[in-house]
């Protein structure tokens, strides 16, 4: 007799009569059927494995235990890979990200950076020889590498890194030095215990002259032993240079210096698909939860409603929702713009590169600092069951507000878009991703509230923040202040620029991916309501720079209020069917609050009947600390 499957009844009744095909938008975020296929295939592969659960939950183990079994994990995946149905790169991309990868390996993947910035390093810098040397050594992990730049005393400000690495032309070699406390490397993933290699970023030193930062493929421990080689501490020995600068002992500037720091870019592209990911599943744990969840009163007399049924819940969980397909289409957008730059790039051409550049800054600061806040928000959202470990929110919110710091800082990142958009608007000149700062805004002032008027207005919007920011730069200039001064005293000017030309980037690929995508009446319809409530959302949140900028009004604005409620009224419905559409496993959740039958609290229960505390009725220390202190009469 089958079992019979329990799905929680209120779950059971938002999934009745979907207006539209779930699949269909499982297979978009996909990027097509086939990619769904392959997908679930892979989940299933990985997901299957019994050697890769966890016997306990890992927030019960030690630090060292805990490394320890995720190391175990990792390497089991690498033996994995080798016979994945869904092929290398595509099983690395999944094992290596928030989706899959973090299903098993739920503390962080000792490998990651071997594969997110080691190889990608070697694949972008290094000469076609040194790749040679090194890439297939890689690939069949007979070398673990990181990267290795940040030190105690500079992560952000790659100019000012003191790691030294002096080429010697008699030996033909370079010494690499950390001439002081502040320089040694420090936050570098893998590092500590499990690279035996680095991409070491060091100021390279040639005929006493210091030529800036430059990449250094650099042995760290015996291939053997994995016992640290001699004077590792601080004097390494053999580095060899990744890139081909040194030319028999002759330095030869490289055609864009800051072709050194492509690795970044490539990690910045791909943050931005990653912290999505994540939103996604906080979205869809408290979206599920928040139609289980009943609590209180809403209509006197009643059952208690589904939490999810107060428009203040909807407020708070029907944004993100609509952020996670904004934020998954801009970073489509700029994966393609990614491709583009780096093939134009690999012939010489490096036209896009400072759009690259702006655009990787912009929506990596953005994904990531929204996503963040919007994670905080799906864990308030459930109350005290959001607040438990196990409801996999701490887990989740660590791994995005990471992304806020790590790969650039949010702040320093949000400055050099704003440098490449000043740049841009007083030259006239620039390529893709800014061609609305050049000329003058065409068309008529007045406001309209369609989905077209709506971004006509955040058009206006970016341009004018720009505007508002070269204002006050050349207010400084005229009071005679330095360049440098004027910047600084600009700051905060400069960020909003940049933050609203991020914002724009986002909302025109929101609209015209729904322009040009094939969808079906239904998909169109609801992911058009999704568009327009997240535009509107963020028009509200930020209608200060909207009034600075163009003739919004205060009638406008009440009027965008009461489509903003409209919307959230009519979206509220499809919740549960549209995080259903993400396809997101239960063991990729990791969270009671989130499972597909909505069985939260026997869920709840169970999980915490595992805790080691749970398993006697009186711990130990009770004994040792509290009964003496009961007995002291104090
Ligand atoms: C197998 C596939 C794997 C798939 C993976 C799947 C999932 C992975 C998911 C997530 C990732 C997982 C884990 C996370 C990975 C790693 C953990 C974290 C790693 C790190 O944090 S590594 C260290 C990161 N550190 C930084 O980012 C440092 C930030 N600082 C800087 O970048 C620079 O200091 C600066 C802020 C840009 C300033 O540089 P500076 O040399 O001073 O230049 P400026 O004077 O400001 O500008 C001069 C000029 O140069 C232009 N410029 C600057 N940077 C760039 C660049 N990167 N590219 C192009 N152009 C650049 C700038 O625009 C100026 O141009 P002008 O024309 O205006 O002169
Ligand atoms: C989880 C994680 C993983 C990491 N992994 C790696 C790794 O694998 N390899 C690696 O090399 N590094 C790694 N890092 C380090 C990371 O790259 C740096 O922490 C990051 O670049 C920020 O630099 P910082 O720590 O020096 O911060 P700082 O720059 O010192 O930031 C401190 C404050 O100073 C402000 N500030 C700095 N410069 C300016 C400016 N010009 N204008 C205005 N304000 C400014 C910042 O906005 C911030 O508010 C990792 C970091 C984290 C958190």
């Amino acid at each position: 007799m089958s079992k019979e499957i329990y799905e929680n009844p209120d779950l059971k009744k938002e999934r009745q009569n979907c207006p539209f095909n779930k699949e269909e938008i499982t297979h978009l975020l996909d990027g097509g059927k086939e990619k769904t296929i392959e997908r679930k295939q892979l989940e299933n592969y990985i997901l299957s494995d019994e050697q890769l659960k966890d016997a306990v939950p890992m927030e019960y183990l030690s630090h060292a235990d805990k490394y320890a079994e995720e190391l175990r994990k990792a390497c089991l995946l690498m033996h994995k890979l080798a016979d994945s149905p869904a092929g290398q790169v595509p099983t690395l991309r999944a094992l290596m990200g928030a989706g899959l990868g973090s299903a098993v390996l739920k503390e962080g993947n000792p490998l990651a950076l071997h594969y997110v910035m080691f190889i990608p390093a070697l694949m972008g810098q290094g000469t076609i020889d040194q790749q040679a040397k090194w890439l297939e050594k890689a690939y069949n992990l007979n070398m673990i590498g990181t990267y290795a730049q940040t030190e105690l005393g500079h992560g952000t400000f790659l100019r000012g890194l003191e790691t030294r690495a002096t080429y010697d032309p008699k030996t033909q070699e370079f010494i690499l030095e950390s001439p002081s406390l502040t320089a040694y490397k420090w936050w570098p993933g893998s590092l500590g215990k499990t690279a035996n290699y680095a991409v070491v970023m060091a100021q390279l030193y040639t005929k006493g002259k210091c030529e800036g930062t430059h990449p250094f493929m650099v042995q760290l421990r015996d291939e053997e032993t994995h016992e640290p080689l001699p004077g590792i501490v601080n004097m390494w020995l053999n580095p060899v240079c990744i890139s081909s600068y040194i030319h028999y002992g002759t330095y030869v500037k490289p055609t864009n210096s800051k072709l050194s720091y492509a690795t970044m870019v490539f990690v910045r592209v791909v943050v931005c698909q990653d912290v999505t990911t994540n939103l996604r599943k906080a979205v869809t744990i408290a979206t599920r939860y928040s139609c289980v969840r009943r609590q209180s009163e809403l209509k006197p007399g009643d059952r208690e409603p589904q939490v999810m049924d107060y428009q203040a819940q909807q407020n708070k969980l029907l944004p993100p929702l609509a952020a996670t397909f904004a934020f998954q289409l801009a970073a489509d957008h700029l994966w393609n713009l990614y491709h583009t730059a780096n093939n134009n790039i690999e012939q010489g051409d490096l036209e896009l590169l400072p759009d690259l550049h702006g655009l990787s800054c912009a929506l990596k600061a953005l994904c990531s600092s929204e996503a963040a806040n919007f994670v905080e928000v799906c864990r308030q959202s459930c109350g005290g069951h959001g607040y438990m470990s196990c409801s996999n929110f701490p887990r989740i919110y660590g791994q995005v507000t990471a992304a806020e710091t790590y790969e650039g800082e949010n702040t320093v990142l949000w400055l050099q878009v704003a440098r490449y958009l000043v740049k841009t608007r007083k030259e006239q000149s620039g390529g893709l991703s800014v061609k609305y700062l050049i000329g003058e805004e065409k068309g008529p002032k007045t406001v309209d509230t369609t989905l077209e008027g709506i971004v006509k207005l955040y058009r206006r919007a970016a341009v004018g923040l720009v505007d508002v920011a070269i204002a006050e730069l050349d207010k400084s200039g005229r009071k005679g202040e330095a360049p440098h001064d004027a910047w600084n005293h600009a700051a905060v000017y400069l960020i909003k620029a940049a933050q609203a030309h991020a914002r724009l980037f986002v909302v025109e690929s929101f609209v015209d991916s729904l322009k040009e995508g094939k969808l079906s009446a239904p998909v169109r319809t609801v992911l058009s309501q999704l568009c327009e409530l997240f535009i509107i959302y963020w028009l509200l949140e930020r209608s200060g720079d909207f009034f600075l900028c163009s003739n919004l009004t205060k009638q406008d604005l009440l009027l965008l209020n009461s489509k903003y409620v409209e919307l959230l009224a009519a979206i509220r419905p499809q919740a549960v069917n549209l995080v259903d559409s993400f396809d997101l496993r239960d063991e990729v959740l990791n969270s009671p609050l989130g499972c597909w039958d909505g069985n939260v609290y026997q869920r709840l229960f169970d999980e915490a009947a595992k805790s080691p505390l749970n398993q006697s009725n009186v711990h130990e220390s009770f004994h040792k600390y509290l009964k003496p202190l009961l007995k002291s009469n104090l």
